[in-house]
């Protein structure tokens, strides 16, 4: 058994809505170097935590996390659609693993999954098919949320589980870290909007195209300085990465949801996809980070950053 990590933020403005080409250079430089972290790690086994966007999770049922036996993705914002390569198995262990260690964990046979999955496999492995894989989901949108050591200790159980595997494994991290994207709140939301939270209708692609094109357009009010939502926070963010560097995560318990919403915005709880990730990756002992790379870049709606870890 051998672990690693890559944690990276996503943004479904990538491609859509670009900031200048040396900005894009730079994070080029960053996520080649993540990939060439994990072609030399060569994973056997992928754990992806990511966030929903109201794809896949509806307040119909909102589990605070959950494990997936096997996946599908909607391809929103022109991302990947179709079967993630799941590894059953290693699924089936590590869910036997997290409840045994006391952590009452979903589960989910075909667990609907947006961008925020496809994305990192999209990135570092050229595709949603290239290599096994534990989807977790990881809930950072949908309100109320526990407190931020539950997802740690979630992080720290998987992480021993997966450690009982004979194999290669990468805990890959998707989300974060400051930003306020226009994702609907279900409190005060008119009846319509309620009804689609709860329900999870599939949006005709009218609907879905109408709901990308805000999300755009709040992408280039953000670059543009006009936007009324919470401007990224780099100071925040590289605290959020200090930490992570330390090695003591546990320092996270003492932040609140109300700190993080204050500081990052109502989507900074996509954090909690690395708090997680790298909990688990303490697990089995302590880590080094191999590569740091930050940059608030407003075009994306996204304190993008990439880590790598061993
Ligand atoms: O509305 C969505 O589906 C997602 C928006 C978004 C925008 C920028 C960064 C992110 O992590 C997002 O989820
Ligand atoms: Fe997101």
């Amino acid at each position: 058994m051998s672990v690693a990590l890559v944690a990276l933020s996503h943004s479904p403005l990538i491609g859509l809505n670009d900031p200048a080409q040396e900005v894009l250079d730079e994070v080029d430089h960053a996520v080649a170097g993540a990939r060439a972290f994990v072609q030399e790690y060569d994973p056997e086994l992928v754990v992806l935590f990511a966030p929903d966007h109201y794809n896949g999770f509806f307040y119909g049922k909102m589990p605070p996390f959950a494990l997936a036996t096997g996946a599908l993705a909607v391809g929103d914002f022109g991302s990947a659609e179709g079967e993630i390569l799941v590894d059953h198995e290693a699924a089936d262990a590590i869910a036997k693993g997290v409840l045994e260690r006391d952590i009452d964990l979903t589960i989910s046979a075909r667990m609907v999954v947006d961008h925020g999955f496809v994305q990192p496999l999209e990135m570092l492995f050229g595709g949603i098919q290239s290599v096994p894989t534990v989807p977790v989901f990881v809930n950072g949108v949908a309100a109320p949320l526990g407190p931020v050591r539950r997802i740690r200790q979630f992080g720290k159980a998987l992480g021993e589980a997966a450690a009982r595997l004979d194999k290669r494994v990468l805990f890959l991290a998707s989300g974060g870290l400051s930003h306020d994207p226009p994702v609907p709140i279900l409190e005060g939301a008119p009846p319509r909007v309620a009804e689609a939270l709860i329900l999870g209708n599939p949006p005709t692609p009218e609907q879905r195209a109408r709901g990308e094109q805000r999300v755009v357009q709040s992408g280039i009010d953000l670059a543009a300085g006009t936007s009324t939502r919470k401007p990224l926070n780099p100071v925040w963010d590289n605290e959020v990465l200090d930490i992570v560097a330390s090695g003591d995560i546990e320092q996270f318990d003492g932040w609140t949801n109300e700190f993080f919403e204050a500081q990052g915005g109502g989507s900074s709880h996509e954090v909690r996809t690395w708090i997680a990730a790298y909990a688990a990756l303490a697990a089995t002992g302590s880590y080094e980070l191999q590569s740091r790379y930050y940059r608030a870049i407003p075009e994306w709606v996204a304190g993008f950053a990439v880590t790598t870890a061993k």
